[in-house]
């Protein structure tokens, strides 16, 4: 199988006033697993459509394997697209579906005709087709279905269909749009797995869709988050986790969601929340910021410490998933913030006497973003002896 890098050089885009993609730079690695991943309506798959070649970009250029097909047809430039739908013909066994791009490539019209096509010769082409659609029925363990009409398959299974049509070709890339959200949950998540180690078999270029951040997390060897039509970070999934670049990147990563606690920081950078020190500073300006705290990154303090730079919460609801302990609380200066912390039930806390709680957290596990969205440096302050 064939990898190739793409690469998109300021791509824009609009329809009608508005502009959809704005600006978007965006090298994509040969055989590297990579997700657009971002709100609905931010511009994925537009952005996938332009790569395949079914738009056209008002602005930039579209490379593939180093070859610029900005205004190469859809057909010519040997990418895969798999959709949501599975897009199947319905009247063709899966053996023919899988079949049609490869007779389509290398059979002549009248060689294509059912029955009569067997006069115009090809015997040895029809044989590598057998073969190769053999080969993708293997990859994809759907060998045993190839008599079947797509009607007759689960949804999963069309699904697989859909993806050994797309392979047997030997593409430059697979570009996927959200082709697992037509699946109920369970299978989604076997599908996934199956994708992940298809990527692997293959070592092929994917580029994914996905309005799901766990499956972008779960999946991808890159993300590119975007927002508005513009790449807001790209990264792994680790970065985009524990260094988010901007607040909607902190936002829209992680299951919890992180918790926000709205801070102010002085003149000398020293970081507050409801008037209280947290022994944070902050380079930059002062005025009002954010603070972003992971669930798992907050723990209760233990007795005796340095209680200034601990968040004193009241605890609504504790409830135990498994291993873990999520406790939902309230802010004690601020009843309008909320903060989920992530514990092991083990570790759950017993309700102390006042039913108040005081939170702590790893400072290098803190992350501030200015009035502006972004990332601000944070620096711990030494800690003021209990
Ligand atoms: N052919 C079109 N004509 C006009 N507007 C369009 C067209 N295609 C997309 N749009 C608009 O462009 C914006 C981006 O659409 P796009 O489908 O790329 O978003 P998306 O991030 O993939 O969203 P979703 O996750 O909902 O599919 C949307 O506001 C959409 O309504």
């Amino acid at each position: 199988m064939s990898s190739q890098a793409i690469d998109l050089r300021t791509i824009e885009k609009r329809f009608g006033p508005d502009a959809v993609l704005k600006g978007i730079d965006l090298s994509i690695r040969p055989g590297e697993f990579l997700s657009l991943v971002g709100m609905s309506g931010c511009g994925k798959s537009t952005l996938l459509r332009i790569i395949a070649g079914l738009e056209r970009p008002d602005r930039g250029t579209v490379a593939i394997g180093g070859a610029e097909v900005t205004d190469v047809d859809p057909s010519d430039r040997n990418l895969a697209m798999v959709f949501q739908s599975y897009a199947l013909y319905p009247h063709m066994s899966v053996r023919d579906n899988i079949a049609t791009p490869l007779r389509m490539r290398r059979l002549s019209m009248p060689a294509r005709l059912p029955v009569v096509g067997r006069l115009f010769g090809a015997s040895g082409v029809r044989t590598a087709i057998t073969q190769d659609v053999a080969r993708a029925a293997g990859l994809l363990q759907i060998g045993h279905l190839l008599d079947r009409k797509p009607a007759q398959l689960s949804g999963g299974q069309r699904q697989r269909v859909a993806l050994a049509r797309a392979l047997v070709r030997s593409p430059a890339a697979f570009l996927m749009d959200e082709p697992l959200s037509n699946l109920d949950a369970k299978l989604r998540a076997h599908m996934r797995e199956e994708l992940v180690s298809l990527h692997r078999r293959l070592g092929a270029t994917f580029v994914y869709v996905t309005h799901d951040q766990i499956e972008a997390l779960t999946m991808s060897d890159r993300i590119a988050l975007m927002s508005e039509g513009r790449i807001e970070q790209l990264g792994t999934p680790d970065e985009l986790y524990r260094q988010p670049a901007t607040l909607t990147v902190a936002r829209f990563i992680g299951a919890p969601s992180i918790n926000l606690l709205p801070v102010d920081v002085d003149a000398a950078g020293e970081i507050s929340a409801c008037g209280q020190a947290l022994g944070l500073r902050s380079t930059g300006e002062a005025g009002p910021a954010t603070l972003g705290l992971r669930a798992e990154d907050l723990f209760v303090a233990a007795e005796g410490a340095a209680l200034q730079q601990t968040l004193a919460v009241t605890v609504l609801r504790s409830e135990t998933h498994g291993a873990d302990c999520y406790m939902t609380c309230q802010l004690l200066a601020d009843p309008a913030v909320r903060l989920t912390v992530r514990q092991t039930a083990a570790a759950r806390p017993g309700v102390t006497s006042d039913g108040i709680v005081h939170l702590g957290f790893g400072a290098e596990r803190a992350h501030l973003f200015g009035a502006d969205d972004l990332r601000r440096p944070l620096i711990m302050r030494a800690r003021v002896p209990a």
